[in-house]
């Protein structure tokens, strides 16, 4: 076989079809089952956005309100989830304690073996409305608080940073943690939606493709390049004297050094996407409502001088990761509970192929061309 025959990293290629979403590099746009991203971010909360990946449809008032009672019912960190989560050190990483999470109630789950289509949205349903109080349980402990329970008068943005922190936010903060939810929730056949896929096409069950899904969106040329970048602004140092013009020289010249070292930075570039990441002027537009709500003009120095330094040196452009990062820092949270926010927003993504890979499913197998020894025998 010719090398230029084999698609490393699948680069190219197609698999398979979804009704889910469609990546459109070409027009830079992104549709959730036909709807832009931008305006389900700029109009919908994200339980709508959730109802209308699985379902196909956005909800109507009757069926939102129903839909919102079941997840408000399942916000509950359930005791037995709470006890494994204690038993793991806190030097686990955030998404180590996810995985294990999503594994548990996994195997908690009454309908743990049933691969019904009405199991499947039901176990979706509720991993959904349970990984919050997951992400938001785990980053109290690490800071030596308690949990704080749920409460159901809040929608689910507004109840994760109650949980999260412990008390209200106001309605500007809520609208762009929402946004991010809403962005994070989807994006076709992905690394970690493929994983799920690939685990979901052996008939294996629901928890089973979402615990290794998670796995895949560790990583940071995936999930965890969001936390990656916190890294780097931190590498660069965040100076809150700094004006926006220093700060910006500053990253612009770490990045210079960077691109010279021939390092990769985390939260550029994108395998679909050439000219920049459909979702990046949405987050980026609520990451400039979170610096200026927080009054953090030192931080856009940093990012700009990255963005710009990038460009000029590769016209490599910023994905979702990139706006998203700091964006989490200004609302409080631990830098690696960033990618666990991801998980909780791409099991809506997730679980929707899930259920669209069983409902009809090929084994997922592809062929590899063996380039070890030649025959031989044990002497
Ligand atoms: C939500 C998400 O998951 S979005 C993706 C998040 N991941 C990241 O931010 C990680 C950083 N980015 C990357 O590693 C890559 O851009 C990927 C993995 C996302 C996509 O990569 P691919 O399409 O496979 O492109 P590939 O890695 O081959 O890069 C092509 C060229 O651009 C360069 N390049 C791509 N991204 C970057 C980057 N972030 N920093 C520096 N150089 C880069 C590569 O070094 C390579 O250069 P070369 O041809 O001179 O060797
Ligand atoms: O599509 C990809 O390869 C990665 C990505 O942006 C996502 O999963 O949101």
């Amino acid at each position: 076989m010719a090398a230029e025959d084999i698609k490393k990293g699948l680069a190219g290629v197609v698999v398979d079809y979804t009704a889910v979403s469609k990546v459109n590099p070409d027009t830079n746009s992104l549709l959730y089952r036909g709807y832009p991203v931008q305006e389900l971010a700029a109009r919908c909360s994200f339980e709508e956005v959730a109802y209308l990946l699985w379902n196909g449809e956005l909800p109507t008032a009757e069926e939102l309100s129903a839909f919102s009672a079941r997840e408000r019912a399942g916000r509950a960190l359930d005791p037995v989830v709470k006890q494994v989560i204690d038993t793991l050190p806190t030097t686990a990483h955030p998404m180590d304690v996810c995985r294990t999470a999503a594994s548990v109630i996994g195997a908690r789950h009454e309908l743990a073996e049933d691969s019904s289509p009405e199991a499947n949205m039901a176990k979706a349903v509720d991993l959904f409305a349970a990984m919050p109080a997951v992400v938001a349980y785990d980053q109290r402990r690490r800071r030596g608080q308690e949990l704080v329970e749920p409460r159901d008068d809040l929608g689910y943005s507004e109840n994760f940073l109650w949980m999260a922190f412990g008390e209200d936010h106001v309605p500007e903060v809520v609208d762009a943690f929402n946004v991010s939810m809403i962005l994070y929730a989807e994006h076709s056949f992905n690394a970690s939606t493929f994983t799920a896929r690939v685990v979901t096409s052996t008939l294996a069950d629901l928890h089973s493709a979402v615990t290794a899904a998670i796995g895949a969106l560790k990583g940071p040329l995936h999930g965890g390049a969001n936390e990656a970048v916190m890294h780097t602004f931190d590498e660069i140092g965040i100076r809150s004297e700094e004006s926006l013009d220093q700060a910006a020289a500053r990253a612009k010249a770490w990045m210079e050094d960077a691109l010279a070292q021939k390092k990769k930075v985390m939260g550029f570039g994108h395998r679909v996407y050439k000219h920049g990441d459909s979702r990046v002027p949405t987050m980026k537009a609520a990451l400039d409502k979170m610096i200026a709500h927080y009054g953090r003009p030192e931080l856009l120095g940093l990012y700009n001088g990255l963005e710009q330094a990038m460009d000029e040196a590769k016209a490599i452009k910023p994905n979702l990761d990139y706006p998203a990062g700091p964006t989490y820092h200004l609302m409080g949270f631990d830098t690696h509970t960033f990618t666990p926010l991801f998980v909780a927003s791409r099991i809506t993504g997730w679980t929707a192929h899930i259920m669209e890979q069983a409902a009809s499913n090929s084994l997922i197998r592809p062929l590899s061309e063996y380039n070890g020894p030649e025959e031989r025998h044990v002497p």
